[in-house]
């Protein structure tokens, strides 16, 4: 069974083709940097990498790019889309209504389009994904995964905000939390790494790529999580400002003449550490370069964006009277070990975390980088959102069946 997997970030696209008896990578890749300048698809296939730079201004051409390259004569790993059996598509907001993974139908898709005010930098690339992969194969089951369930088990002390409870019924106002299938496999990774049972580990998930957040995992299921009601809250992240006072938004409205939903917007779209920079880049890799050379507005941003996270690591700390992992994840987390040495050693050495500095001096890989006698251990564990979507893919297909 081939399942073809299709995950929208707010900056990028990933993609795997799966044979999914041997969970075997026919193909995978990366659509990067969309709508930024330096946008460019990095396609594998077998042993092979091919670079390819493009100039790809939303989502809906890196997802017609994508499936071009799948059966194109150059890259080709298909010969027609016909050999797919399925597709997995990662879903951002499920709401309350989707506590698990469905089978869209025409209904289910509505109810995600309908969601997309809920989360603007990523509902609308997954929808425009689902419509163009049903296009493309008509005769296929389309899967949605989504970035909430895994955050379901949270208690209600964790995901109910102090407002009138009668807008939590009314409007189901509350936290919902996101990049939930990451937070459940790599806090899954660390546990089978460390060679531990999950049901006894106290683990801080901290998933930091463009979209950022962190999560509680206690006795392997979710009990807190930064994200909220919508993926805007929670730690600083490439153009969205997580924590903020709230009377923000209705001060701007008034001095700049502005609906609080344009403020809103500007809070996603203009904010974080592009915010920060005055607009000079949204990506932690241009950012980190910068700071090193010693710019100072840049070394400001990366202040902030590493105070946020150890906070919040503080924070989990607490709420779980306690902590045996932390692991990192994600784009930064997986590839900057300076943002990892920064935030372990000016924020964590008084939970006992010690880090080994050649350890962590890597990108991209498994590991543990904490020493070992180090009294949490922290791993850097790559993650596979679309493994464990082509996981669900295949089982929902098989039952339905
Ligand atoms: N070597 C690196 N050093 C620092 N940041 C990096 C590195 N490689 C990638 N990143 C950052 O990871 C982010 C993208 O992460 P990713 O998880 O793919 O994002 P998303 O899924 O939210 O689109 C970008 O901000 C990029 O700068
Ligand atoms: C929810 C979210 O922010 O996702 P991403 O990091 O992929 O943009
Ligand atoms: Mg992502």
């Amino acid at each position: 069974m081939k399942v073809l997997v299709i995950n929208s970030g707010s900056s990028s696209i990933k993609y795997q083709l799966l044979e999914m008896n041997t969970e075997k990578v026919l193909a995978k890749g990366l659509v990067e940097r969309i709508g930024i300048e330096g946008s460019r698809i990095i396609h594998r296939k077998n042993e092979e990498k091919y670079v390819i730079e493009k100039v790809i201004k939303n989502h809906e051409e890196g997802l017609k790019e994508v499936l071009d390259l799948l059966t194109s004569e150059d890259y080709k790993v298909i010969s027609s889309l016909n050999e797919i059996d399925a597709v997995g598509h990662r879903v951002v907001h499920g709401g309350e209504r989707f506590s698990s993974s469905v089978i869209i139908d025409k209904e289910s898709l509505d109810a995600i389009e309908m969601m997309s005010f809920l989360a603007p930098l990523h509902n609308p690339a997954n929808v425009m994904g689902i419509k163009a992969a049903i296009e493309l194969l008509p005769n296929v089951p389309q899967i949605a995964v989504f970035d909430t369930s895994f955050h379901q088990t949270m208690p209600k002390t964790s995901f109910l905000y102090a407002i009138p409870y009668e807008y939590y019924e009314k409007y189901k106002i509350r936290r919902y939390g996101f990049h939930g299938t990451s937070h459940k496999y790599v806090s899954r990774r660390a546990a089978e790494i460390l060679g531990k049972d999950i049901k006894t580990l106290k683990i801080i998930t901290s998933h930091i790529g463009n979209g950022a957040s962190i999560a509680a995992v206690k006795n392997g299921e979710s009990f807190d999580t930064s994200m909220g009601f919508t993926p805007l809250e929670g730690l600083v992240m490439g153009t969205r400002s997580g924590d903020i006072d709230p009377a923000i938004v209705s001060f701007l409205a008034q001095e700049e003449g502005l609906t609080a939903k344009e403020v809103v917007e500007i809070l996603n779209n203009k904010s974080g550490v592009y915010g920060i920079t005055k607009g000079f880049s949204s990506d932690m890799r241009d950012i980190e370069d910068k700071a090193l050379e010693g710019d100072k507005v840049c070394r400001l941003a990366l202040d902030i964006y590493e105070y946020r996270i150890a906070k919040y690591i503080g924070a989990y700390a607490a709420a779980m009277n306690g902590v045996d992992v932390i692991v990192f994840t994600a784009g930064v987390g997986e590839n900057s070990p300076v943002t990892r040495e920064e935030i372990c050693e000016k924020y964590l050495t008084y939970l006992g975390v010690k880090i080994d500095k050649e350890k962590n001096n890597f990108k991209g890989l498994e590991r543990i980088i904490s020493t070992p006698d180090s009294k949490v251990a922290v791993l850097v564990v790559p993650t596979n959102e679309e493994l464990m979507i082509a996981r669900e893919t295949k089982e929902l297909v098989s039952t339905k069946n």
